[in-house]
């Protein structure tokens, strides 16, 4: 269970987000719609212990780690997929999916375990394992990204507006790997944001709508 308890986040000294309150269950598929601005990054980043909170909890299966830093969170099982994909572009494919699992030092048989199983859920990735990041288009890109959340992410792995500027084709090979992660890894928690639910009715069980840095009530929250 990822849980963030009335966790509120201050930027460049303005509040960015006000006590919010989210919990994603241990294989819960919830979306976090928001427009432009509204915090949806900022609340992965605050999930991911990359940026400091200034009140609230962030607990993981029972674990407050409020303080701890991002490796202590991949290390428990936490992948993330930013929005602007982060890939090093000087490394290959496979090396950029490596990276996150040899951070945190995992042994040989279980990284390649791992990849085995990225490369079955998104057998794109196989294609362009040995190509550089850097010649890959936008949406190669956010498959690789998915791929590497994916070699860390045994609890959950956070997304970022992985639609965003994907045309409609490559959004929905992307939406079809999501949901073959869905049926395959189903303890995998995944918590998808985007700036319109359309894209996520399919995949998902539960949405919170952000606006202002605040979780509005189900209630007020009017998706469409
Ligand atoms: N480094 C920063 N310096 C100043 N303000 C920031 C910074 N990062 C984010 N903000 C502000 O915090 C608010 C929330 O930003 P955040 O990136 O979390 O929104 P978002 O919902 O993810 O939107 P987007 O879809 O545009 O990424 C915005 O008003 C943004 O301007």
């Amino acid at each position: 269970m990822l849980r963030l308890e009335n966790v509120s986040v201050d930027i460049a000294g303005a509040p960015v987000l006000r006590g919010v309150n989210l919990a994603v269950p241990p294989g819960g598929r919830v979306a976090l719609i928001g427009r432009n601005g509204a915090g949806k990054t900022t609340t992965l980043r605050a999930l991911m212990g990359l940026l400091p909170v200034r009140g609230g909890n962030i607990v993981v299966d029972g674990q407050n780690c409020t303080g701890a830093p991002a490796y202590r969170r991949a290390a428990l099982g936490i992948g993330y997929a930013p929005e602007e994909r982060r890939l090093f572009g000087s490394f290959t494919v496979l090396e950029n999916l490596r990276l996150p699992a040899e951070v945190l030092r995992l042994p040989q048989p279980e990284m390649a375990r791992r990849l085995d199983l990225v490369l079955t859920l998104l057998p794109e990735l196989r294609d362009f394992a040995p190509r550089k990041a850097a010649g890959l288009s936008g949406g190669q890109g956010k498959m690789v990204a998915l791929g590497r959340a994916l070699m860390v992410g045994t609890r959950a792995v956070l997304l970022d507006e992985p639609f965003q500027g994907l045309a409609p084709a490559l959004a929905q090979r992307y939406a079809e790997a999501l949901a073959r992660l869905r049926d395959a890894l189903p303890d995998v928690a995944i918590l998808i944001t985007e700036s319109s639910p359309a894209l996520l009715r399919q995949l998902v069980e539960q949405t919170f709508v952000i606006e202002r840095g605040e979780i509005l009530d189900p209630a007020d929250a009017l998706t469409d």
